[in-house]
């Protein structure tokens, strides 16, 4: 099977006028279709780093990364990046707002609206089209914002932190239903978090970087029958805390070398 993500060697150093900052060191990784995955470890080890390289946003010091097989020279409409804040524009309707990614990518036709219509139906905002994002609650922006990234089709996902600004239980309803969404769909997606549990929960496996400079600590398997689990039941399995205690084992034992 054709890798959906592939890094191999990644290494990247923020260059300033004075200094170079060694960010991320030879990260290896592969990520299959339609396979989600989480990048977690502590603050600075490199996480959203990471992810804009994949994204075609910044270039790494050195190594490749390939999507669907294809080397990333820049941003494409195969990848979708879904981010905490919305970035929804308070002067536009939910519909022109969620049309934006399409128009953004040059896939916008005939067949838009239908389509925009559709997703808002599946996100639970059938009859919003109309209203402004300031009308809206935080979760429902979020919502949009999901829209406006599907609409354009991407087959990989990069999800960083895209729940961090929402209450508790409007983070679970969310993550159940972006799991839902993203494997009706078919989608690859890798997820930055703060959050161990919604880590395990939404992921099929957990990757934990350490820092200084960040580098690949340890993949975690999440088993079944957690894997395949709605996120917000995953959370009751017996096999969901042995796998969090697993994590943050290694977690502490990580921050214990600081
Ligand atoms: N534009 C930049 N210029 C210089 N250094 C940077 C830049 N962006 C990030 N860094 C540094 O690179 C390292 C990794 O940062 P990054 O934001 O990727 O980590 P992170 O794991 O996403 O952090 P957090 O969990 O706090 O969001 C950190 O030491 C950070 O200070």
């Amino acid at each position: 099977m054709k890798p959906a993500v592939e890094l191999k060697q990644i290494t990247h150093a923020y260059v300033s006028d004075r200094e170079a900052s060694l960010a991320i060191e030879d990260i290896n990784l592969t990520v299959y279709p339609g396979e989600f995955v989480s990048l977690i470890g502590p603050s600075g080890c490199g996480k959203t780093t990471l992810l804009s390289i994949i994204a075609g946003l910044l270039q790494p010091s050195k190594g490749t990364v390939t999507v669907n097989g294809h080397a990333v020279e820049g941003t494409s409409p195969e990848v979708g990046y879904m981010l905490q804040q919305d970035y929804l524009f308070p002067w536009l309707s939910i519909q022109k707002n969620a049309l934006l990614g399409l128009e953004l990518t040059g896939g916008l036709n005939e067949a838009s609206a239908v389509l925009i219509e559709e997703l808002l139906k599946e996100m639970d905002l059938a009859g919003y089209g109309s209203f402004y994002p300031q009308q809206l609650s935080g979760g429902m922006r979020q919502r949009v914002a999901l829209v406006r990234t599907l609409a354009a089709d991407p087959s990989l996902l990069l999800l960083d932190e895209p729940f961090s600004a929402l209450d508790y239980q409007t983070k679970l309803k969310l993550e159940n239903l972006i799991v839902k969404t993203l494997k009706e769909r078919r989608k690859t997606a890798v997820l930055v978090t703060h959050d161990l549990s919604e880590a395990i929960a939404m992921s099929d496996r957990v990757v934990l970087l350490n820092r200084n400079p960040g580098r690949i600590h340890y993949v975690f398997d999440v088993t079944e029958p957690v894997r395949s689990t709605e996120p917000f039941l995953a959370r009751k399995e017996p096999g969901f805390n042995e796998l969090f205690h697993s994590i943050w084992h290694e977690m502490e034992k990580i921050s214990g070398k600081e």
